[in-house]
């Protein structure tokens, strides 16, 4: 019940043509399954007057496992693969996201009106009242994506162009969970000076800035400025996303196993972004005992400063009743390590340090990685909230309000609920825009 059905497997299309008799498509089928491919949908495209074409899911394991499968695929007679398509590849050519015009233009009396000449009564009133902006632009439902491809996933310094699919990939999550027009930012700097500066150079094109895969510890310093710099919301979602649906599905496992979470310890693995910012909202949240370890000395360090206890692994695998690793190591946890009723979030992406499976067969009471425990379920409502109540930060008051609403929307016996169920994010928004509201850190009309 508390384990993702995996995803874990890559998904190959196999398009082939199959003598139109009976048992031709059985021994197919027969042929993929004896070598342990996975059939997901059989699509039938089109029929002939001796053959079909076919196209048939399967999920393999790698590249090898799917020559194995095409082997024995070969070997059967009267079925040809004509093709493999990779639905994966095929959904990300040509990019994922557009900027579109809202408005239709029939004549050129409506391009007179979108554009010069009519326009620049618009600039006028603008330039008389800057809050005009909100209405007569999409500057207010316009968030910056902005990433230097420092710690894309847990894949680590690709880039920022080898970034550009997660980014975008934030961009249809934003527009098609709360409608907001994500725009992706690819810098090409290590420099935090440089950053902050681009970013504070680039910001009035934006209703808030959400800064992406920069790894640790620059992007603490990086958010740090920015937020103070500027009077719209900057928010690390590596940090603070993460830590909401951390919370989140934390405030779930403690209720269905009966324990208070201020009282839990809890164990991290991997103090950068994310982990330093899981431990700062549990803090804040009331967790008196987080123990954590991190390779790098530096982020041991920070963890002592906010007031949490480094050890080495073994010892958070000894002593935590939670433990949350975001390391980006897939398979650095050993079934092994897992002690009888832990609840374990191995929240690495694209690969877990363990597979939710195992540390449930290991003992754990609850496991999840990082598709199902994913910033998706905070980062659109958050952004959502704090643009519709016009908040110039986002604090912690509004972190934690997104938690509890998306922990209240889990069904039972589940730690957190589907990214795609809309009405968590509304909750979310709404959550976040109250909170914004009762904290005070709603701009003033100018
Ligand atoms: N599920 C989610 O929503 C979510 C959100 C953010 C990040 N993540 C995942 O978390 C991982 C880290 O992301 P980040 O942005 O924090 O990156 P980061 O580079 O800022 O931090 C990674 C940290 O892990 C430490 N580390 C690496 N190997 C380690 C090991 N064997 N033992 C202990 N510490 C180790 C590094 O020293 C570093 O401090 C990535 O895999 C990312 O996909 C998941
Ligand atoms: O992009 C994701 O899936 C989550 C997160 O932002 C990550 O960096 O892993
Ligand atoms: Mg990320």
């Amino acid at each position: 019940m508390n384990i993702e059905k995996g995803f874990d497997k890559i998904v190959k299309t196999l398009r082939v043509m199959i003598t139109d008799q009976p048992g031709y498509l059985g021994r197919l089928t027969t042929a993929i399954g004896s070598e342990g491919g996975n059939i997901g949908d059989i699509r039938l495209i089109s029929s002939g007057l001796t053959h079909n074409i076919r196209e048939i899911t399967v999920y393999v394991d790698n590249d090898q496992h799917l020559e194995m499968i095409l082997k024995a695929v070969a070997a059967v007679e009267g079925v040809i693969v004509e093709e493999v398509i990779d639905r994966v590849q095929q959904v990300h050519e040509g990019g994922k996201i557009a900027v579109r015009s809202r408005v239709e233009i029939k004549t050129i009396g409506d391009v007179r009106k979108i554009y010069t000449p009519g326009v620049a009564s618009i600039c006028r009133q603008i330039q008389q009242k800057p809050r005009l902006a909100d209405t007569y632009t999409a500057i207010g439902n316009t968030v910056a994506i902005v990433t230097n491809g420092t710690a894309i996933l847990g894949l680590g310094d690709i880039g920022p162009v080898a970034g550009m699919p997660v980014m975008e990939g934030k961009a249809v999550l934003f527009d098609h969970l709360v409608g907001i027009s994500g725009v992706p930012i690819l810098l090409r700097s290590k420099n935090v000076d440089h950053i902050v500066d681009t970013i504070w150079h680039l910001a009035p094109t934006f209703g808030a800035i959400k800064l992406e895969d920069i790894a640790a510890p620059d992007c603490f310093e990086i958010e740090r400025r920015l937020v103070e710099m500027l009077d719209i919301p900057v928010m690390h979602d590596d940090q603070h996303g993460t830590a909401v649906v951390v919370l989140a599905s934390l405030l779930n496992a403690t209720r269905f196993t009966g324990t208070r979470l201020q009282n839990a310890t809890i164990g991290i693995i991997g103090l950068g972004a994310a982990g330093t910012g899981i431990a700062k909202l549990l803090m804040a949240y009331g967790v008196k005992k987080v123990v954590g370890t991190d390779l790098n000395p530096g982020a041991m360090e920070m963890l002592q400063t906010l007031g949490g206890e480094p050890t080495n692994l073994a010892g958070v695998m000894e002593r935590a009743q939670v433990v949350i690793a975001t390391t980006g190591c897939p398979g650095l946890i050993k079934p092994d390590m897992v002690k009888q009723g832990q609840v374990i979030l191995a929240l690495s992406n694209p690969d877990a340090e363990i597979k939710p499976q195992d540390a449930m067969t290991a003992g754990a009471s609850f496991a999840a990685d990082g598709k199902s425990i994913n910033n998706a379920l905070a980062f659109p409502g958050i952004f959502r909230g704090a643009l519709d109540a016009r908040a110039s930060r986002i604090n912690n008051r509004m972190l934690i309000a997104a938690a509890k609403a998306i922990a209240s929307h889990a069904e039972e016996g589940e730690l957190v609920p589907g990214i795609l169920n809309r009405n968590v994010h509304l909750a979310v928004a709404e959550a976040v825009a109250r909170a914004a509201a009762e904290t005070g850190v709603i701009k003033p009309r100018n």
